[in-house]
């Protein structure tokens, strides 16, 4: 059955693309929020005045911060909240949840205790909901722009990627299916570890081929990562891989690249990410992988370096030095192992 009626948990820059989209599709969507000013502007304005003040929004998006209304009977319920309050919330709305509403997150990061990605959070709260997993090189700000652009939903359940391809498809926005929704997942929230250690690279003003080095060894390095934790190593050349991890290494729109740039113009942790007022979920991806890589026995010297510079003050250049002096290594290691060369 197509989707309906969708509600969009969330109300920052990609669950408000995401909501936009779906009433400008004929989906009747509810966006919830906690913010009353905000869910007032959507309703009145039809504009986000906090996180997206130059886009007009369809007025038939409704915004609300009860969360009972937004996602009782939704078909489906996408969830783009940080990744540190997504099991907050989905133990907030699980009361209102029938078994038939799937659910898709958006969410680009980890949580710590049991290295859950936010689908695997979700299923644990929710047992008897399908869910999925929406995820590309997607900078809200551009698709809020209507710039052509394109996602991939993964799921393992057919019907859910079918709906969500339906639901979500039109003229700017293209969405592709996976069954690997672990490798998607996984490509989303690595890429922002490499987006920081890009933001270093472009502040230090070092060269086309310095930057096209870090983006393919950060894709040699998530994918030998995510290989290890159960993924498809095919899934890292598809849009929530390669591509996500192209967008958010080379743009200034990236709240990830816009932290590593600043540490690299010299300014502290806590200073970059207090000028960026949003999300960027690659500060906490990082403590957590490289915690991930030393328990499992995982080679990321890139996970490794960039950990130093944020966390213990290194200095960038020296670290992108020291890094030409790693072991000798193989360039494609599905195609020479490491152990052969
Ligand atoms: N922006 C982008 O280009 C893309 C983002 N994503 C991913 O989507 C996720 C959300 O990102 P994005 O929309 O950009 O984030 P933003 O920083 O733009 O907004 C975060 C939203 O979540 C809300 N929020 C934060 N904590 C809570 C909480 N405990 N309970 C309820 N609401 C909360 C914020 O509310 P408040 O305003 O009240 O603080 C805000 O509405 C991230 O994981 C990101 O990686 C994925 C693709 C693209
Ligand atoms: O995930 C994104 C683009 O696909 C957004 O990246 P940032 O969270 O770094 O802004």
């Amino acid at each position: 059955m197509p989707i309906q009626s969708a509600a969009v948990v969330g109300g920052g820059s990609f669950g408000t693309v995401i909501a936009n989209i779906l009433a400008d599709n004929g989906i009747q969507t509810r966006q919830w929020m906690r913010d009353d000013s905000i869910a007032d502007a959507i309703n009145q304005q039809h504009i986000n005045p906090r996180y997206l003040p130059d886009t007009p929004l369809n007025p038939a998006l409704q915004a609300t911060t009860d969360l009972q209304a937004a996602v009782t009977n939704a078909d489906v319920v996408f969830v783009s909240v940080p990744s540190a309050s997504v099991r907050e919330v989905a133990e907030k709305f699980l009361p209102w949840l029938q078994a038939e509403q799937c659910l898709v997150s958006t969410t680009k990061g980890i949580e710590p205790e049991n290295f859950m990605l936010m689908s695997q959070v979700l299923s644990d709260v929710c047992p008897d909901n399908p869910v999925g997993v929406l995820s590309g090189p997607n900078l809200a700000k551009e698709i809020a722009r209507r710039e052509l652009a394109a996602s991939v939903i993964a799921s393992e359940n057919s019907d859910l990627r079918r709906e969500v391809q339906e639901a979500l498809s039109c003229d700017y926005f293209r969405v592709y299916a996976s069954n690997d929704p672990h490798g998607v997942e996984l490509g989303g929230a690595l890429k922002n570890i490499y987006a920081i250690a890009s933001g270093f690279v472009a502040a230090l003003g070092l060269g086309e081929n310095t930057r096209s080095m870090i983006i393919t060894r950060s894709l040699a390095e998530m994918s030998r990562f995510a290989v290890q934790m159960g993924a498809n190593p095919l899934t890292f050349l598809g849009l929530a891989g390669v591509g996500d991890l192209f967008v958010t290494c080379s743009s200034s729109l990236s709240r990830n690249y816009r932290v590593g740039f600043a540490i690299g113009e010299g300014k502290t942790l806590d200073e970059a990410i207090e000028s960026l007022g949003e999300v960027a979920e690659g500060v906490k991806t990082l403590r957590y992988v490289r915690e991930k890589a030393i328990e499992s026995d995982i080679y990321m010297p890139l996970v490794m370096g960039t950990y130093e510079v944020l966390f213990n003050g290194a200095n960038p250049k020296q670290v992108a030095q020291g890094l030409m002096r790693g072991e000798m290594a193989s360039d494609v290691e599905f195609a020479l192992s490491r152990n052969e060369i």
